[in-house]
């Protein structure tokens, strides 16, 4: 007896060897995807109409600071290094362990309703963070966020407390926490601590997420530092593998594209974040065209200031069009892929497809709606027309958490409620 079954649905399977199903079902049992098809004889415990809508896998979401959203619309409108000394790191200093549970429990929510199934995250208090993502059902690849300024004894600590995180947490809540080590940037981090991290990642057998050219002032501060950028300089010091999650990766010559391509490394592009703090338009049409594997992040609220991965997806379209005077470059499906298929490659998790054996993170999307009619072409709708409150059921490691709108894993106006409230005393707090 299988566990779901999905029936009547359009299968968006975003696998490069099998083409969109019309009328299809998807079986779902032990948490994987047993069967996908235009019929099935399997029986199950729940049967899911989805009345012709669209499945699809659920968007992965390779670059976030969840609990953020603590944090959204608090500092807008200035550049990053503004941005991040004066404000937030400043609020950061006077936040809770709770409070990050809060934010994150409500990041949670914000994702699993506008289809998000699994999520990158590097952030401070990690045990409540990883928390709040077991409580709430999603996936995702954690890591705290170490910076040692040059700082030796700070370096220790740092790593000491991102080892015991790493440790403690990876393959937790059924296995959707895993762990990653986060050094926060080139620029932030010392040489030498960055080559430990990456000695103690190998060592671990676990990833790397790191801040990578989000800004000229990084690239400017590395050249002036060390002669080089910041590719050159973790070219330099072996850190760059298929292990590394590189986010923004903005300020980037011909020959770093290269560099990033020839190791595997996943990036994450952050295009609204980096529109909203105008650090630059990362060159992501070259980096595609060399191999490299690109997916998508929201980044933080408080650069975004959403973590709705549709929308993330129609900007890295548009803005990479303008940019480069060419409406052929990132198709839909390619960014759709970026979205799904890479977002999982970039976080070693058999996701972002609707295939067998796959973990079963999926989403079905209404079509029933008048900015999705009439409907030519279904990978055009996700990337234009179609926006994360058209996502109606969304299903991580096949378990329901939220089916036909209804979010059943988690309290949300409990949550809501609590947020209003901790927001009002952090402010307060910071104030003071
Ligand atoms: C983990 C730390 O990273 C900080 N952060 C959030 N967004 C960004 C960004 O776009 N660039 C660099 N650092 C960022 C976050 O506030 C934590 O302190
Ligand atoms: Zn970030």
């Amino acid at each position: 007896m299988a566990d779901i079954i999905i029936k009547n649905a359009y299968i968006l399977t975003m696998d490069p060897d099998r083409e969109d199903i019309e009328n299809g079902v998807v079986v779902i049992e032990d948490g994987k995807i047993k069967e996908i098809g235009k019929s099935t004889e399997s029986k199950a415990d729940k049967e899911i109409d989805a009345g012709g809508n669209v499945v699809m896998p659920g968007l992965v979401n390779t670059h976030c600071h969840a609990g953020m959203t603590l944090f959204r619309g608090y500092a807008d409108d200035m550049p990053l290094q503004d941005w991040l000394e004066n404000h937030i790191w400043p609020a950061e200093a006077k936040v809770s362990d709770e409070d990050i549970y809060i934010g994150t429990q409500l990041a949670c929510l914000e994702m699993i309703r506008s289809g998000t199934t699994a999520f990158a995250d590097m952030y401070i208090h990690m045990d409540k963070v990883a928390q709040a993502v077991d409580e709430s059902g999603i996936r995702a690849a954690l890591s705290y966020g170490m910076i040692d300024f040059g700082d030796k004894e700070k370096a220790d600590v740092e790593l000491e407390e991102g080892s015991r995180f790493v440790r403690e947490w990876n393959g937790k809540a059924d296995g959707r926490i895993t762990t990653m080590y986060g050094p926060h940037a080139p620029n932030t981090c010392s040489r030498d601590f960055l080559i430990r991290v990456k000695e103690q990642a190998v060592k671990d057998n676990v990833r790397i997420h790191i801040h990578v050219l989000e800004t000229e002032a990084e690239l400017n501060y590395m050249k002036e530092q060390f002669g080089v950028c910041s590719i050159h300089f973790l070219k330099d010091i072996d850190f760059w593998g298929d292990d590394v999650l590189a986010a923004h990766c903005i300020w980037l010559s011909d020959g770093d594209i290269k560099i990033l391509a020839e190791h595997g490394v996943n990036i994450s592009h952050n295009v609204t974040s980096n529109m909203k703090l105008a650090s630059g338009i990362a060159p992501v049409a070259k980096l595609l065209a060399v191999g490299a594997n690109v997916s998508l992040g929201t980044d933080g609220c408080a650069s975004n200031n959403n973590l709705d991965m549709f929308e993330e997806m129609k900007t890295a379209a548009l803005l990479q069009k303008v940019s480069i005077m060419d409406p052929t470059v990132l198709p839909a499906r390619q960014v759709l892929e970026m979205a799904t298929v890479n977002g999982a490659k970039a976080l070693g998790i058999k996701s972002g497809m609707i295939k067998e054996e796959y973990n079963a993170d999926l989403i079905i999307v209404d079509m029933n709606k008048p900015h999705l009619t009439p409907a030519y072409d279904i990978a055009s709708h996700m990337v234009y027309a179609a926006n994360g409150r058209d996502v109606k059921t969304t299903i991580v490691n096949g378990k329901i958490l939220m089916e036909n709108y209804e979010v059943r894993c988690l309290d949300e106006q409990s949550i809501i409620e609590k947020m209003k409230k901790t927001s009002k005393d952090l402010v307060s707090r910071i104030n003071s």
